[in-house]
């Protein structure tokens, strides 16, 4: 069983114990009474490079990360350096993350919010948009036949931003067919956690140029950031080296000034 396997795994069987405590018309009666979502595209669109900061407690490469107790008051520092939106880990097993991190960072930031998760059914994206997300994660390694243009039209239909993620050129292929606006490379292989950033090197330019592209996992440092951009990304998902900065404020400042110099 791969790495990825394993994480689904994990997150099937939390997701069927969430869905006994809270029905779907659940989820859909709190959608119903909140505000729209916020729009990532003009940030994301906008000259130079943006960053998307991550709250990130663990991880199954790195075990434990950072012991973030006030995950809110992390997302406020990213945005307070100059995040264009922040991403939550919502996934419990493996990232230590809650659908409650996710709650409490939209009502902390004014930025955009990102769950990113395993998402693999419809529930998961009603979640989502209950719980304050403006974007969501598909990814296509786990998204079979037509479900990734499901769950893309879900997502679309409930305001949400759908970020597109891909690893391979043939996911790549399947992701620019799904019309997303915003499409993500990982340099890390889910499947054996290996990273390679210059995997967005050789698929970053086969994004055509009227899409977003964001450069995922990998960062060490502010040079790591300036070489996807030069490499063309628009944007910079960045976890581990932000969390383990001790600095986030200066750090996301550092990153945006070192790949917009
Ligand atoms: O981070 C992991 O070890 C991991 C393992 C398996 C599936 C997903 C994983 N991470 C999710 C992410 O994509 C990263 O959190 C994100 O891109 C930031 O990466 P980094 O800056 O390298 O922490």
């Amino acid at each position: 069983m791969s790495v990825l396997d394993g994480i689904l795994e994990g997150v099937r069987e939390d997701l069927e114990e969430r869905k006994r405590s809270t029905s779907l018309a659940d989820l859909q009666a709190r959608v119903r009474d909140l505000p729209p979502t916020r729009d990532p595209l003009p940030a994301f669109r906008a000259p130079g490079v943006s960053i998307i900061a991550e709250v990130k407690r663990k991880s199954p490469s790195k075990g434990a990360l950072a012991d973030i107790t006030d995950p809110a008051a992390l997302a406020g520092q990213y945005e307070q350096g100059g995040a264009a939106a922040i991403s939550v880990l919502t996934e419990r097993r493996r990232f230590g993350g809650s659908l409650a991190d996710l709650e409490a960072v939209r009502a902390r930031v004014d930025v955009p919010v990102l769950r990113k998760d395993f998402i693999v059914e419809p529930y998961q994206l009603w979640e989502a948009r209950a719980f304050g997300a403006d974007l969501a994660l598909l990814m296509v390694v786990s998204l079979e036949g037509s479900l990734l243009d499901d769950l893309y039209g879900l997502a679309v239909e409930l305001g949400l931003t759908p970020l597109v993620e891909s690893h391979t050129a043939g996911e790549l292929e399947r992701a620019v067919a799904s019309d997303a606006q915003v499409l993500g490379i990982n340099a890390r292989d889910l499947t054996t956690l290996e990273v390679d950033r210059t995997v967005f090197k050789e698929l970053g330019p086969r994004i055509p140029a009227d899409r977003v592209r964001v450069a995922e996992s990998g960062v060490a440092g502010p040079g790591d950031v300036a070489e996807y951009r030069g490499w063309g990304a628009d944007v910079v998902l960045v976890g581990e080296a932000l969390v383990r900065s001790g600095d986030p404020v200066t750090s996301v400042r550092d990153f945006i000034q070192a790949a917009n110099a």
